[in-house]
């Protein structure tokens, strides 16, 4: 019988991802469908955050509804998490909602099901282990030199989102490819109107809706990197980065990955990786500029580490406070707030039905802000310390994901994160303009409303 942790609880038609057990007597979570073919989705779009605590108060923790073209069901807290995580190619299978579907390429690891999946897993894997990053610090130390001297010339004050998105991109392009000669602020533009596409209500594929912007994007970006990959191909020897090892990959038969294959994985990697460490970073930036009291702690911290030269990995290593700040930011706003996964079978869960097709929804954000984390609604990182540790239990800390669709960019993620901070805290200061919305963005993605203006300069 499949991992279910409910079990010791609970009947087995309570919880049971079993084909056996006969769940048909079971009812629906509780909820509501909405309107015909469009469901709930206004309002889970104009506010996800809101719809699903409106809702959580309501019904509880498990309720259905219909969003994004699909029934679903919503699951919130570390039981559910742990049911989703232990379910993956048993009961659920990852199933990304319309607009998604039909704007990501068909062939990346976030598409892909079964051993497919694993396969491609495992020919990633070794560019992002921790391990691998020791050799990207010093690129992601320089890159963060040069961008903040541009900060310091530009006009201010400016927008730090924009200007963390342009780093991000460059970075991430180093790591994917060993490039620099990709037009970053170029893609990045690109990126945007793509990344806007794929979270559309409705995949309405005609020109200026939200989603007729984003496929025409996602075209031209790939007009774009063709070429790039299309030189690489022709190397005797692949350079060992990302798409190095895509392009170096024989199956069974000894044939490559099809170069359409090869550019999905590397637009799905660029995106992946984007935004949410774009949000990540610039609500790191927001929430040290309103809680001095840690931004002092994070210098006196910087201060000590900084006398032993350039960043490595044990030097980060050696900043405990910062990636407690690091993490406690990822947890207060999560930069992605749930995820998707289909049923391939009738389940029960806590005692419902969810019947073979419905879509289940991963609740990150849900499951963040609310016991047993201790005040919840406040920014505490010493809640991550050694001796509180409130992140410790399974499927409570969850910003990652979890199971075999954790996020493959994890490490990558937090030491390209632990690099841009240490070095900002210890040569830099940024001061929020007055009058500003700094509250995040509700769908898709929580960036400061207003793009987080700031003065930046040296210290
Ligand atoms: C703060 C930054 C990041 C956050 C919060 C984050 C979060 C997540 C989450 C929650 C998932 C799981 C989605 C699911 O369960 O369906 C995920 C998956 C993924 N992430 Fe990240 N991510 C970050 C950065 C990155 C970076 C830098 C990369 C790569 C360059 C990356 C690549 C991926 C990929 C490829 C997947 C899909 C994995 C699969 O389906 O097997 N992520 N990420």
């Amino acid at each position: 019988m499949a991992y279910d942790l409910t079990m010791e609880t609970q009947s087995p038609a309570e919880s049971s991802p079993d084909p056996s057990v006969d769940v048909s007597h079971l009812p629906l979570p509780p909820g509501s469908s909405g309107l015909p073919l469009l469901g709930e989705t206004l309002a889970f779009v104009r506010d996800s955050g809101k719809f699903i605590e409106e809702r959580r108060r309501l019904h509880g923790d498990v309720f259905r509804s219909h969003v994004l073209g699909d029934p679903i069901v919503f699951m919130i807290g570390p039981e559910a998490n742990r049911w989703i995580f232990a379910g993956e190619n048993k009961y659920l299978r990852n199933r990304w909602h319309r607009s998604a579907r039909k704007l990501l390429g068909q062939q990346s690891v976030a598409m892909i099901n079964g051993s497919a999946h694993l396969e491609r897993r495992r020919l990633l894997a070794p560019h992002f282990t921790y391990a691998a990053m020791r050799h990207f610090v010093p690129r992601i130390e320089a890159l963060v030199h040069r961008h903040c001297e541009q900060w310091l010339s530009a006009a201010q004050p400016f927008k730090a989102v924009d200007a963390v998105r342009a780093l991000v991109f460059e970075v991430a392009i180093v790591l994917l490819m060993g490039e620099s000669r990709v037009d970053a602020a170029y893609m990045s533009r690109l990126f945007k109107q793509w990344a806007a596409g794929l979270f559309a209500a409705v995949p309405l594929d005609i020109p200026f809706t939200t989603f007729g912007r984003g496929a025409a994007a996602e075209k031209e970006m790939r007009e774009y990197l063709t070429p790039l990959v299309a030189e690489r191909e022709k190397l005797a020897e692949q350079p060992p980065d990302t798409l190095g090892s895509l392009l170096s990959a024989r199956d069974e038969h000894g044939r490559p990955l099809p170069r359409e294959t090869v550019l999905d994985e590397l637009q799905l990697l660029l995106f992946a990786g984007h935004d949410t460490t774009v949000t990540a970073t610039s609500n790191l930036m927001m929430l040290l500029a309103r809680y001095p009291e840690v931004l002092e702690r994070c210098r006196q911290e910087q201060q000590q580490v900084a006398e032993k030269g350039p960043l490595t990995l044990e030097s980060l290593r050696a900043m405990p406070y910062l990636h407690q700040v690091i993490q406690e930011v990822m947890r207060f706003i999560p930069p992605v707030a749930g995820a998707f996964r289909v049923t391939t079978q009738d389940v029960a869960y806590g005692g419902y039905r969810i019947p073979k097709g419905w879509q289940v929804s991963l609740g990150i954000r849900g499951t963040h802000q609310r016991a047993p984390w201790t005040s919840p609604e406040r920014f505490d990182p010493d809640r991550m310390g050694p001796e509180r540790n409130e992140q410790k239990p399974q499927g409570v800390y969850i910003p990652f994901g979890g199971g075999p669709r954790v996020c493959v960019g994890q490490h990558f993620a937090m030491v390209e994160m632990a690099v841009v901070s240490s070095l900002l805290v210890r040569g830099y200061q940024w001061e929020l303009v007055p009058g500003q919305d700094l509250s995040p963005i509700p769908f898709p993605i929580p960036l400061p409303r207003d793009g987080l203006l700031v003065r930046f300069s040296r210290r």
